[in-house]
């Protein structure tokens, strides 16, 4: 795999290479109004001096084996460092499934022991949403939280409730292979760097994603490192963004936006809390419709299509006779 050296805020980054070209995400401190208008916009932007999680910037790995508490906490092993979501609720209709990703509960004493060996044949990666087991320390680091800027920042933009805060602690090296999200997101990262790689929606053409019955729905089919340009040659035009993100930074990451999440190497284990929240209602239908509408809207009609079948083998004709030769 070819890498390439970035530089960001004089910090230099070795970093795998990919085909498509990107631009950088405009960072910007959190104040400033050109920040809180691509927010408004649904535009990402990597904002500084927020200090949304300030509270938790001593959390460290030894610090999070004294204060979490004896939690069990879900670690995912990856012997090629990705880690492709995949949802175990749609295991049933695709019995021939593998998950790419073996899951373990664990306290996080025990995953911190794991860290510390030198024979790990995986990378591993915790993936836990902060809830009441975690020690009074936690709850009053959470607690100190910037709320006052999230909570303008939802209500500006008309966000629903937010649903839940994903704590992550990952090996250098981990990657949360290309996919989007459904929920509007504000990414924090405490400690290590992650480098983003994301894709406007209306890149859908050139992302593939699994159908929406499968359990890796809302992920991309195609391998970055070796992308299959037969099978997706739309592939061939994707174009992006990216920037890397450290310690304070928070990453607004729009609803069905793509990106693709890399712990980069050198500077430790990474440690991050995403907050994510519903979507804004829509009130007025406004043309033309955003791409994440137009992503909202297939989806929808994959899945009433889906039910309506309730037979997901008949899925591809069925979805083939509708636009081949008609809309192709
Ligand atoms: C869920 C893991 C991923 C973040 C992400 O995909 C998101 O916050 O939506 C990452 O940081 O590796
Ligand atoms: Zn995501």
């Amino acid at each position: 795999m070819a890498t390439e050296t970035i530089k960001v805020n004089s910090r230099e980054f070795v970093v795998k290479k990919y085909s498509f070209p990107t631009e950088q995400i405009p960072r910007l401190d959190y104040q400033d109004k050109k920040a809180e208008k691509l927010i408004e916009n649904g535009q990402p932007v990597i904002l500084t001096g927020s200090d949304l999680v300030g509270s938790a910037h001593h959390w460290d790995i030894g610090y999070l084996c004294s204060n979490l508490g004896s939690g069990q906490y879900t670690v995912y092993s990856s012997a090629d460092g990705k880690f492709k979501y995949y949802d175990d609720k749609k295991l049933t209709q695709n019995k021939q499934f593998k998950p790419p990703t073996t899951q373990t509960d664990m306290t996080f004493q025990e995953f911190a022991a794991k860290l510390k060996r030198k024979d790990n044949k995986e990378l591993m990666y915790l993936q836990q949403p902060l809830n009441e087991t975690v020690g009074t320390r936690i709850v009053m680091d959470f607690t100190n939280f910037n709320w006052g800027w999230a909570n303008e920042t939802q209500k500006k933009n008309h966000w629903g409730p937010m649903t839940s805060n994903l704590l992550l602690v990952g090996m250098e090296g981990v990657i949360t292979p290309a996919h989007y999200d459904e929920q509007e997101n504000l990414f924090a990262q405490i400690q290590g760097y992650k480098r983003f790689l994301l894709f406007d929606p209306s890149q859908f053409e050139c992302m593939y994603p699994y159908p929406i019955y499968h359990p890796h729905d809302r992920q991309s089919q195609v391998d970055f490192d070796n992308p299959d340009l037969t099978k997706f040659p739309n592939f061939a035009n994707l174009k992006g963004y990216e920037g890397v993100v450290g310690p304070r930074d928070v990453l607004y990451l729009p609803m069905y936006w793509w990106h693709q999440v890399e712990s980069l190497h050198g500077h430790g284990e990474t440690i991050s809390i995403t907050f994510w929240y519903k979507a804004a209602p829509t009130v007025k239908v406004v043309y033309p419709l955003t791409s994440g509408q137009k992503v909202a809207i297939m989806r929808n009609i994959e899945k009433m299509i889906a039910e309506a079948l309730n037979n997901n083998e008949s899925m591809p004709s069925f979805m083939q006779a509708m636009v081949q030769g008609r809309y192709t």
